[in-house]
């Protein structure tokens, strides 16, 4: 498991849920529970019945939100049909991102997700031979995805190649890229991917319950044009951002390549563009 990296206040504030159990636990459940809310330094409360809370099953960890139990809850599950349909009928290096990555004839590509989040398209990449490291700086959300890799050691679908090629780190994506080579004893990535979240003026129906919560738990990315400079010093090929449709470009840098897609834009920053790139 990844120890999890020092926070600044300001990102220790923005973490309010505590791991919580189900009402029947069992002592040994209620143990894994504590455990995991000491390693991410979460708090711990077992009769939690309200707010936003991590909850530790038997099965998985979740976020959720007690007071509305309509909206579902929100795990990181490599294995969940929509992601195995994904993988197995997707467009494989057709899929947009794949596309913006430059996985065309690329086996091997070596990819760092400074943003990483619930990990999809760092799944996605990965499933199409990617090797891929990823930053996460919230501990609700990189415990969420420790989870789902911890989850996929055990899958008959995953297990032989997910964990050799999907590395979670959790810390500050700015720092962390900054010394990138000597912290991790990494080679430099041949793409930086960035997905910060961005911020949703409108609170349509359409957002969708996992985006709810995440807005409730993270809030936009406020210092997202931050991770442009970084991630362009150290990618060797590209640098690939990905926005909403219509969305400024991060820190206003007018990137080489953009992709539109149907709700997405991916922003491509080339690191030696030429003539034909
Ligand atoms: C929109 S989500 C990424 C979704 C992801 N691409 C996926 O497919 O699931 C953005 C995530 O980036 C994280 N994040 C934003 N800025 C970061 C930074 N500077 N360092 C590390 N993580 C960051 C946020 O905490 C959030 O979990």
């Amino acid at each position: 498991m990844v120890m999890p990296n020092k926070l600044t206040s300001s990102e220790l504030e923005k973490v309010t849920p505590v791991i919580t159990v189900p009402g029947n636990a069992n002592s040994a459940l209620v143990e894994r529970a504590k455990r995991n809310a000491m390693h991410w330094q979460l708090g711990f409360d077992e009769n939690a019945t309200q707010g936003l809370v991590l909850m530790q099953s038997e099965a998985h960890l979740a976020l959720k939100q007690l007071d509305e139990p309509k909206v579902g809850e929100v795990l990181v599950d490599f294995a969940s049909d929509a992601l195995t349909f994904r993988r197995l009928h997707g467009g494989g290096k057709k899929e947009a991102v794949a596309k913006a990555v430059g996985l065309k004839g690329q086996t091997d590509w070596r990819v760092l997700d400074a943003t990483a989040g619930l990990g999809r398209d760092a799944f996605v990449l990965a499933s199409l031979g990617c090797n891929i490291d990823m930053i996460e700086r919230s501990p609700v959300v990189a415990a969420l995805l420790a989870d789902g890799l911890e989850r996929a050691q055990h899958s008959p679908e995953l297990s032989a190649w997910l964990p050799q090629r999907m590395r979670l780190h959790h810390g500050i994506g700015v720092e962390l890229m900054a010394n990138w080579c000597t912290v991790t004893q990494n080679v430099a990535p041949d793409v930086v991917y960035l997905d910060p979240m961005f911020p949703h003026r409108k609170k349509s129906a359409a957002v969708k319950k996992e985006m709810r919560l995440f807005q409730q738990l993270l809030g936009p990315d406020e210092d997202a044009d931050a991770l442009l400079a970084p991630a362009i010093a150290l990618a060797k090929k590209r640098v690939v951002v990905k926005r909403p449709a219509g969305a400024p470009f991060l820190a206003q840098q007018k990137p080489h390549i953009e992709m539109q897609g149907k709700a997405n834009r991916f922003d491509v920053y080339l690191i030696n563009p030429k003539v034909g790139d």
